[in-house]
């Protein structure tokens, strides 16, 4: 028995007439990466917020080990989320961002003592490569002590080397988390996750091999050979 679980079912929701998301079912154990892919504007941000809970819409049912939560980023402990964008502060130094970042002092310390970290300490976010601002984002969000992260592109714009530091990262954290990832870096996504989705025309297929993302619209041919 894995030692958490998220279950997401029946998610409907329409942008006016569009109905986008139609009878989502998704699931994700602690020790999982679960890959979703899928094409620009099928509705994977709008998922990844609807499963968190900041994106409202009536039907959805969302389980985390058997109990159910409507807005679950309102109860400690229990999703991280890291948007597609920047979200930190700019006028603060790394640093003082770390200070004030809502964990434990000696988690703290961990991410100060990092060594990708620790030179640019005294520097602002806006002084960071994007691959270094990505790396230092991910490190806060997993040192929050929750079940599950959901992670919108992490390797966007990341250089082989940078996706390869942010894959160690996730990898020390899977004995406590699971997490569900959405990148258009689908060759990274494919390496990393133990099991891979494709939300398109409104649902989440199972995808077991490569060909099934071609069939389903989502490579070309030339990517197989
Ligand atoms: N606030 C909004 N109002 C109306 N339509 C929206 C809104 N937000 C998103 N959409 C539309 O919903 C669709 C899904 O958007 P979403 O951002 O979830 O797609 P995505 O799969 O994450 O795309 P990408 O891979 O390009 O980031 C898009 O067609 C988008 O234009």
């Amino acid at each position: 028995m894995p030692e958490n679980k998220l279950e997401v079912d029946s998610i409907l929701y329409n942008y006016g007439h569009r109905q986008l998301l139609t009878d989502i079912f998704l699931s994700c154990d602690t020790g999982e990466i679960v890959g979703l892919l899928g094409r620009n504007g099928c509705g994977k941000t709008t998922l990844l917020k609807i499963i968190f809970g900041t994106l409202p819409t009536p039907n959805k049912h969302i389980r985390i080990t058997g109990k159910v939560y409507t807005e679950p980023y309102k109860s400690d402990n229990l999703l991280a989320y890291l948007p597609q964008h920047d979200f930190l502060p700019a006028n603060l130094k790394l640093h003082n961002i770390i200070d004030l970042y809502h964990i434990e002092p000696e988690k703290k310390e961990t991410i100060k003592q990092d060594k990708r970290i620790q030179k640019h300490l005294t520097k602002y976010p806006g002084e960071l490569s994007k691959g270094e601002l990505r790396y230092f984002e991910l490190m806060l969000l997993l040192q929050k002590d929750v079940k599950f992260v959901l992670l919108d592109e992490p390797f966007s714009g990341i250089s082989p080397l940078h996706v390869e530091f942010i894959e160690e990262l996730l990898k020390t954290h899977l004995s406590t988390k699971g997490f569900i990832i959405t990148d258009h870096d689908y060759q990274s996504v494919l390496r990393v996750s133990n099991r891979v989705i494709l939300l398109a025309d409104g649902y989440c297929r199972p995808i077991n091999y490569m060909e099934e993302l071609y069939q389903w619209g989502y490579i070309p041919a030339n990517a197989l050979n």
